[in-house]
């Protein structure tokens, strides 16, 4: 079986924002009056520094010595220089120097920047550590001594000044791909990812990357407006670029020479540099305002204050609610100050037998423990011997308190534990291959292939940046190695059979284009793709809609029939493991209370917990002033009270 993964997630980040779609961005641009003039400013510049030829009434190295330093005339508007070079035409010519160098310079800072951040921040740890002590060493030094340095080595010309100031931004890039990339390598579609068996390589370019491109956007359009004042800076003194190629540096260094006698002429290379600069870094403000859903208008302004003032008053009103609770009746929370009762272990023998419907195991689980090793060298455990066996076609419930252990014992399965955790003992085999103890090689041929997951959140599974289709094709091609045309069809049939209309239309969509309950479908389907003996639903359908939860978890069991595969099914819903399991596993503290088919755990639950847990369930046809709790079935010495 393969594992794969679905669940929803709000979409706040930046790129989940972007996901949002260009079209989002630019109709949110077209009302940022001063974004559209940076625009219009930066497109006037471009026109001016590519029809350079057409537009400069000279060409850039006419000179005319019988006329220097004429100041305005008809012939030359902007006057001349020392040279007797018309100041207009050097002023539009130098525009293309500008964005040459500029973009040029960007693209090398990119070209390093980025990979070097990916990969810091993917890779972590000592990559991480060393990575940043580099980017730490580079901004020791002023970004224009790097630059003197390249220069005086390489000597000066346009294309060594692009890669110097390259050079001085590439740190910039990585150190903000870096924090992206360690935000990003934790949300859950890079863990899906993972788990339908794709490559880091494939993941960090493939997956992340593209959710760089908004806050990659932004930061070239403000490092484009700093390249033109390094430039600028360092043609001013001498050391950019040579004197036979216009640039608004130079023409300042001439007009500085003689200012003196004519103080305009700095006027209009210096006019051109602020005007660029200007239009480079409100067009990366507007990008970024776009991006992240910011508008300036008044009336959103009005809104966000009004919603402010109603959320304070709604937080008095539920604080004094919360106090006035307190003041009437002292109700102990359950895990603060219920004493925690010892397991018993009740449960293991039953655990270990499949039952007659479902008789060949599939997935075994043996004595785990799991522990986290805190950083003083204490051992913590974290689930405790816990033994279960699920059989082919089986749908085995694992039902479990917040923090009981559910998820530690998915990830263990998965071998996808946190830093940190780790099986401190037993064993794990799916399909009578051993799984703990595999390196990431081993189990990135089981993931996605022989287990699926589908996690909570769907939109924060799917990458937000991917059509729904590119996201099915990636793990098809991977552990089928299928053309892309036959992924494609796969990724239709797959889509249809998890009950998504018009499958083949809608696999060019992103998935902000799905309701919740669909892309918990597009979850699925990505999970099926590897045909899993073993699908992991972890707490897959807690966040979709009673209607929709009862939808998804029918399609579940329809494909488990028609597909013969394994469902572990991990949630804290009574209802939910009542509707859909066979056999339901009761976890508490990280331990395994009882194993037991579902309708004698609701009928004759054997633990005390179980019982406990019952009774707290509240129902239509008991009415009762306080539902018990699980203090109400543990002595005070921390014993199970059994009913
Ligand atoms: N990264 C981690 N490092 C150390 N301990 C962790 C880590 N993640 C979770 N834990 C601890 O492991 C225990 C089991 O957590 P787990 O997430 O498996 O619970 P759960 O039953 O899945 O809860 P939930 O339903 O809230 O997800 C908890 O005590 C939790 O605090």
């Amino acid at each position: 079986m393969t594992v794969s993964t679905v669940g929803p997630a709000a979409a706040t980040t930046p790129a989940a924002k972007q996901a949002a779609g260009p079209r989002q961005a630019w109709r949110r641009l077209r009302h940022q009056p001063l974004t559209l003039a940076a625009i219009l400013t930066v497109a006037l510049i471009v026109v001016i520094a590519v029809f350079a030829p057409v537009l400069a009434p000279y060409a850039p190295d006419d000179t005319d010595f019988s006329n220097v330093l004429s100041g305005p005339t008809a012939a030359h508007p902007l006057g001349t220089d020392d040279l007797g070079h018309d100041v207009l035409s050097q002023l539009i010519f130098a525009a293309r120097t500008a964005l040459l160098v500029a973009g040029g310079s960007v693209l090398v800072a990119m070209l390093i920047g980025v990979p070097f951040g990916l990969i810091l921040g993917y890779k972590g740890g000592w990559y991480d550590r060393l990575g940043s002590r580099v980017m730490d060493l580079a901004d020791a030094f002023p970004g224009i001594m790097i630059g003197f340095v390249v220069i005086a080595i390489l000597g000066r010309g346009v294309w060594i000044l692009i890669f110097a100031i390259g050079l001085i931004f590439s740190m910039n890039f990585g150190r903000m791909v870096r924090a992206i990339t360690l935000a990003e390598r934790k949300k859950l579609y890079v863990e899906s990812a993972h788990v339908s068996g794709l490559r880091n390589r494939q993941i960090i370019f493939g997956q992340v990357l593209p959710n760089l491109a908004g806050p990659l956007a932004v930061q070239a359009a403000v490092f484009l407006g700093n390249a033109i004042k390094v430039e600028a800076a360092l043609s001013f003194l001498a050391l950019g670029l040579p004197d036979d190629q216009p640039s608004w540096g130079g023409m300042l260094r001439t007009a500085a020479e003689h200012q003196v006698d004519h103080p305009l002429m700095a006027l209009p290379p210096g006019i051109a540099i602020v005007v660029t600069v200007l239009a480079f870094n409100l067009l990366g403000d507007g990008i970024n305002d776009a991006l992240s859903g910011a508008r300036s208008t008044r009336k959103a302004r009005k809104a966000s204050r009004k919603a402010a003032r109603l959320a304070a008053s709604t937080l008095a009103e539920v604080e004094q609610a919360r106090l006035d609770a307190e003041a009437r009746e002292q109700v102990p929370s359950t895990r603060d100050d219920a004493p925690v009762p010892v397991a018993s272990s009740v449960a293991t023998r039953e655990a270990l037998v499949t039952t007659a419907a479902h008789p060949e195991p599939v997935l075994s689980v043996r004595g785990v423990s799991i522990v986290a090793d805190r950083p003083d060298g204490e051992v913590v455990p974290l689930v405790s011997d816990v033994s279960l066996t699920v059989g082919r076609g089986e749908v085995l419930g694992l039902l479990g308190e917040s923090g009981s252990g559910k998820s530690m014992l998915a990830k263990s399965i998965l071998g996808l534990l946190p830093p940190g955790v780790r099986v401190d003992s037993g064993s794990v085999t799916l399909a009578g291959d051993e799984l703990v103890g595999r390196d990431e090689r081993g189990m990135r041929a089981i993931r996605g292939k022989k287990l699926g997951v589908v996690f909570q959140n769907p939109q924060a599974n799917l990458s937000p940046v991917h059509t729904v289709g590119h996201q099915l094709v990636d793990p098809l091609r991977v552990h089928h190695g299928m053309s892309k045309a036959a992924a494609r069809d796969r990724a239709a049939e797959l889509l249809d059979m998890v009950g998504v209309k018009d499958a083949a239309g809608r696999l060019s969509q992103y998935p902000y284009q799905f309701s919740g309950g669909m892309a918990q479908r597009v979850a699925i389907a990505i999970a099926l793709a590897g045909e899993p003996d073993v699908l992991i639903l972890d707490e897959a359908t807690s966040a979709l809609d009673v209607t929709t939860q009862s939808q998804v978890l029918d399609l579940v069991l329809d494909l488990r029939e028609s597909l013969g595969m394994a469902v572990v099914n991990i949630t804290h819903d009574l209802g939910v493991a009542a509707e859909s399991c066979d056999r339901v596993a009761i976890l508490y503290h990280g331990e395994l209370l009882e194993v037991n088919d579902v309708f004698s755990l609701f009928e004759n639950p054997h633990h005390p917990y179980t019982a406990a847990l019952l009774a707290a369930h509240p129902t239509a046809d008991r009415e009762v002033d306080r539902l018990p709790t699980l203090a109400d079935f543990v002595t005070a010495d921390g014993e199970w009270i059994v009913r």
